[in-house]
């Protein structure tokens, strides 16, 4: 079966880190945790470019590192691309994707170059010199130049940190193209809720160099006592599927675990498989079904779980239908928690005031 298993144990002065993660072999992971958590060590050490006192790490079934074995950074088939794109200023695009293919040694790659280009959407930047493109497109360019190298695995060091709001959402349909396209994993470093919540299938959330959770997106997100959970933007992520659509009212009905949802119209098929995101601030809790609310979306739920977190709010986690496939968030007042007496196991009505399409 298709893996990354990655065990490493590495002391510096002052910080320790100590991983063993058994990771999928396709798709995005999310490395997730605040600054200093040890996400860079570990994407370093998984390149080859820091060496662990002990460690083992295979993907995909090579192993890349064990006992006996050590293959350097420049032999790993690997794609790394860092906070800020590395390209020479005297070379355009096209001679930095090619520099980085002749050092490689790669004769085969043109294909490559070609998709990867194409993927990336740059073949009008390719005359212009890295000071002609914006931060955004830069990016695209030194993400393009590591997957011509025809990389078993991708690597990515918060390659969105250095960019403004506006380049952030330029360049995220195209990471959201890498992750539907791309047929190998890729490990992914990110601060921010929102790119994990769109990009990643699995998270895996560091705390002082260890592994504080892992798993599937939409479990880490509504695990109450994870920092992703008490963000301001927590958010849950379901699955749904097109039920039926209301072309009078442009409405979408989708049909999700224990319950429905009608959306704005979506050009989609019935039948179709879809992802939506419920943030925590937009669902109020009911003790009755509220009868003469403007808002859509009035879903009978279970209260699964009541946390405390700061400034006088709580989260509380949900199933609608007492199904707990597809848990959601609330995010209330510790005021409205105690006047409406909430608490665990109890019927609901959850108010859902948006709820946005993820692909
Ligand atoms: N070469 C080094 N020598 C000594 N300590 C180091 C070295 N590199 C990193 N550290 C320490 O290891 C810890 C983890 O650093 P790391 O860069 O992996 O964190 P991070 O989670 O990636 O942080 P950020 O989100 O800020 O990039 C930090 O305390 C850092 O100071």
């Amino acid at each position: 079966m298709s893996r990354i298993h990655a065990r490493f144990h590495l002391d510096y002065p002052d910080f320790s880190l100590d991983v063993d993660l058994d990771l999928p072999g396709r798709g995005v992971t999310a490395l997730f945790g605040h600054s200093g958590s040890g996400k860079t060590t570990l994407l370093r050490l998984i390149a080859g470019l820091q060496r662990a006192r002990a460690g083992h790490l295979s993907v995909n079934g090579e192993v890349w590192q064990d006992g006996e074995t050590f293959v350097p950074t420049h032999q790993r088939p690997l794609g790394y691309v860092f906070q800020e794109a590395s390209l020479f200023p005297h070379l355009s695009a096209r001679g930095n994707l090619a520099y980085g293919m002749k050092r490689a040694g790669d004769v085969m790659g043109q294909e490559a170059l070609a998709q990867a280009v194409e993927l990336l959407g740059i073949s009008h930047l390719l005359d212009r010199r890295p000071h002609q493109l914006s931060g955004g497109e830069r990016q695209r360019v030194a993400i393009a130049r590591a997957l011509a190298l025809h990389p078993r695995l991708l690597l990515m060091d918060e390659p969105l940190a250095a960019l403004d709001l506006k380049r952030k959402q330029e360049i995220l349909p195209y990471l959201e193209r890498l992750h539907d396209q791309l047929e190998i994993p890729m490990l992914y470093v990110s601060h921010s809720p929102d790119e994990v919540a769109r990009l990643a299938d699995t998270v895996v959330v560091m705390e002082q160099g260890r592994v504080r959770a892992q798993g599937p997106v939409n479990e880490i997100f509504s695990q109450l006592d994870l920092a992703l959970a008490q963000a301001p933007e927590a958010s849950a992520l379901i699955e749904g599927v097109v039920l039926s659509h209301d072309d009078d009212y442009a409405l979408t009905q989708l049909e999700i675990p224990g319950g429905r949802l009608s959306v704005a119209r979506l050009d989609c098929d019935i039948h179709e498989r879809v992802r939506v995101r419920i943030h925590a601030r937009d669902v109020s809790l009911a003790l009755d079904e509220p009868r003469t609310s403007s808002i859509l979306n009035i879903l009978p739920a279970v209260i699964l779980e009541l946390r405390e977190i700061d400034q006088g709010q709580v989260l509380v986690k949900l199933c609608p239908g007492a199904n707990e496939k597809a848990p959601f968030l609330a995010r209330i007042t510790r005021q409205s928690r105690d006047r409406l007496r909430l608490y665990e196991g109890q019927q609901v009505y959850a108010q859902v005031k948006t709820v946005a399409l993820m692909d």
